[in-house]
């Protein structure tokens, strides 16, 4: 019997099926691994703005968590837009009790349209109760403003942001340097080491899911048992390619789009 690895996302509904766990599922399949997926709220969305997000309760979002953990054997978790203080508070103590290993945080806050996806009180839940658990948090630059409350404008002020947020426990951080211009430069903090994570910047206006399929090849790299720094570099790979054959599907920004010819390593 073929052998799969298994990678959950918990995460929001996109209804254009371009960000959030329809970006995720999509990047975990075409990563040939299984995806489960732990819905927090569902979004009215299309490629031009979130009109309504409507969430689920904590005691909801629990029950299909532990359903799932309680009987498939998973081997990474990423986390998407999580929504209110209550499901984030639920998905900590429910991850702290089961000793997660793999968990790659994409701390949500804004979607690319300027709609907020995170209430302003889940913030300091999640920064002081899931980031201690995560193996890799993956801000943007908006949110890792919002994180460490200073503005950030060159990469010397990424670096010293994305240690600053280390301090907030994760084993790494990747802050992403998407909405920059010139190269797309990632910084990661890993080890009391800052690395680089460059490629060139693709000329698209089709970037709608960047993040969330970031955060989610990341995990699959890891649930594939891959370190910490490689897992990222053929994420970043991954996005790369994905950016490169991003669709027009939309009036606003299409979402970007995966090509068949990943080989499994
Ligand atoms: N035009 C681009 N060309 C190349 N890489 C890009 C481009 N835009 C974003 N990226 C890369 O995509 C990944 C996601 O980064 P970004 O900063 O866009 O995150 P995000 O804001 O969370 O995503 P989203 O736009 O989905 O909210 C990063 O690796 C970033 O460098
Ligand atoms: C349900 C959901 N989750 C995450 C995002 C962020 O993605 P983006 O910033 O590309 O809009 C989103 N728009 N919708």
């Amino acid at each position: 019997m073929l052998h799969i690895n298994q990678v959950l996302t918990i995460a929001g509904s996109d209804s254009s099926g371009g960000a959030g766990i329809q970006a995720d599922i999509k990047t975990i399949t075409m990563l040939q691994n299984y995806a489960a997926s732990v819905i927090t709220g569902v979004t009215a969305q299309n490629t031009k703005g979130v009109s309504e997000v409507s969430m689920l309760s904590g005691e909801f979002v629990k029950q299909q968590l532990n359903d799932v953990l309680n009987d498939l054997e998973i081997n990474a978790i990423k986390t998407g837009m999580l929504g209110t203080a209550e499901v984030v508070s639920v998905i900590a103590s429910v991850l702290k009790e089961r000793e997660i290993k793999n968990l790659v945080i994409d701390p949500v806050m804004v979607a690319t349209s300027g709609d907020r996806l995170l209430d302003k009180e889940a913030i300091s839940i999640l920064t002081g109760r899931l980031f201690s658990l995560a193996t890799v948090v993956t801000p943007n630059l908006t949110e890792a403003e919002v994180l460490i409350d200073k503005e950030i404008n060159t990469l010397l002020e990424m670096e010293d942001a994305a240690k600053e947020i280390s301090n907030l426990g994760p084993t790494a951080v990747l802050l992403k340097g998407g909405h920059r211009e010139g190269k797309a430069i990632d910084l990661l903090y890993y080890k009391d080491k800052t690395h680089r994570i460059s490629a060139p910047r693709i000329k698209t206006e089709n970037t709608h899911g960047t993040g969330c399929t970031l955060s989610s090849a990341i995990a699959s790299n890891l649930a594939d048992g891959m370190e910490i720094l490689p897992a990222i570099k053929k994420a970043k790979d991954f996005i790369t390619s994905s950016l490169k054959n991003g669709i027009n599907v939309g009036k606003g920004r299409g979402p970007v789009n995966h090509l068949w010819r990943f080989e499994k390593i």
